[in-house]
């Protein structure tokens, strides 16, 4: 050991370097995933590693859906570099303020601010940051946010641009408010779990006998809310909602999903077709940004639900949404919104304006991710499972090491330390794009 080791050894804990790996996994083969607007996705993990002296790694991603995967990589080095050398104690002494420093950066700020490709890239590092804290301290993520008093949880919200909808001493008013079902609603959790619906069914560019078949095999595994793709051809449309309807029965959920295809009116023409199908919600019937149009849609489909919120790029439009009661249903992403702490702030301006939280999830990594957001919801924030279903589907689980557990429907709590999100090492050398096998052959 040279003397130059000695003195690292006695440093304490620091991130010493990170790496960035561009995951892609070639679902578009089988059109696992596909939507009117995304036709042909390749599930894709823009990945990051926290490399830690004296301490856990943390892991963390994004999501894309193929092409473009590159650039997030690119931006996720830029946010990275912004940690290197920092000690993990000072950053998880205070986690809001660790949020700041890396979404706050002045220069790297002018690409979003709190937006596109760059957010993309602070929920990547934010997310490592998580599965390194959780790790640091032996619990799994869920857990520890939900073990915060509400002072310490509140503290983790950047409430800037949100406190004229709910300000952070209203916030932890709240959280004390659900403090005292708290114990029994995490024994709760640990013994049924969390309600989830499927979208493994559903997928556009399956054909009417696969969507059959998978239903009945979802039926039998005991789900009880479906969703399917809508925005193609209408035809096609009415002609799958009725195969599902009558799968699935007259009492089941169905979800319908339009991935922003439709404009306003055309999105309240088309659900004044497909209500016979008698759906849960619409959603994302129209552009993402689009606030008053969704607010113009949720008055003319009612009582369906509009649901949006995979795209729905930062807080301060989720806020927007539910001030101008343009959304009945609110899905958070984990790897579109920039990690637990922002999500945090959504979930606690979705219980004040009393909108269920029911997250989006799927592609690769995102159930493993936002799970452990759903289970903070319930015991910590809503305390509420009315009208709650967390998104679930059947893909690309294997490639994690704690990947997500089902059952009847529900999701079961994650017990490993972290974030769930660690991925294969094997996986991840053998679906680096362009260089690794699944790609070089
Ligand atoms: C391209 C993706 O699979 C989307 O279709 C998917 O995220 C979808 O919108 C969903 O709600 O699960
Ligand atoms: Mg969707």
């Amino acid at each position: 050991m040279d003397s130059h080791a000695k003195i690292e050894d006695k440093m304490p804990a620091h991130i010493a370097r990170y790496s960035v790996h561009d995951v892609r996994f070639p679902t578009s083969h089988s059109l696992d995933g596909s939507d009117a607007m995304n036709k042909a996705p390749d599930y894709s993990a823009a990945y990051v590693v926290l490399h830690v002296d004296g301490g856990a790694n943390g892991h963390g991603m994004t999501f894309t859906i193929g092409r473009g995967n590159e650039i997030c990589c690119a931006a996720i080095a830029a946010v990275a570099d912004l940690l290197v050398g920092r000690e993990i104690e000072g950053l998880f002494a205070d986690m809001g303020a660790t949020w700041k420093l890396i979404t706050g950066d002045s220069q790297l700020r002018w690409t979003g601010p709190e937006k596109g490709v760059i957010h993309l890239a602070a929920a990547a590092v934010i997310n490592a940051v998580w599965d390194m804290y959780g790790k640091h301290l032996g619990q799994p993520v869920w857990r520890l946010i939900a073990g915060m008093a509400p002072d310490e949880m509140v503290s983790l919200v950047d409430w800037r641009y949100l406190s004229d909808a709910l300000s952070p001493s209203e916030a932890i008013e709240r959280l004390q408010d659900r403090a005292s079902g708290k114990e029994a609603r995490m024994l709760e959790m640990e013994t049924t779990g969390y309600p989830a619906y499927t979208t493994s069914a559903g997928w556009l560019g399956y054909s009417d006998d696969k969507i059959r078949s998978l239903m009945r095999a979802a039926l039998a595994d005991g789900w009880t809310h479906f969703k399917m793709k809508v925005g193609g051809n209408l035809e096609d449309d009415s002609r799958r909602a009725a195969i599902i309807r009558s799968e699935i029965g007259p009492d089941r959920f169905l979800m319908m999903d339009a991935n922003q295809v439709w404009g306003v009116q055309e999105a309240i023409t088309n659900m004044d077709r497909l209500a016979e199908f008698d759906p849960w919600w619409i959603e994302e019937p129209t552009s993402p940004d689009d606030i008053l149009g969704h607010a113009r849609i949720a008055r003319a489909v009612a009582p369906i639900k509009v649901a949006t919120g995979e795209h729905c790029h930062n807080a301060v439009m989720f806020k927007q949404l539910m001030q101008a009661n343009a959304i009945d249903v609110c899905q958070v992403d984990s790897c579109r919104l920039a990690g637990p702490n922002e999500i945090l702030g959504v979930m606690l301006m979705a219980d004040k304006f009393d909108i269920p939280v029911c997250p989006h999830a799927g592609g690769v990594g995102l159930c493993e991710l936002i799970q452990h957001m759903s289970f903070v919801d319930y015991i910590a924030v809503s305390g509420n499972l009315e009208n709650r279903v967390l998104e679930y589907v059947d893909h690309l689980h294997d490639h994690f090491l704690d990947p997500v557990r089902t059952k009847n429907g529900y999701y079961l709590t994650p017990q490993k330390p972290g974030f769930s999100v660690e991925m294969k090492a094997d996986s991840i050398e053998s679906y680096t794009f362009p260089t690794g096998n699944v790609w070089a052959s």
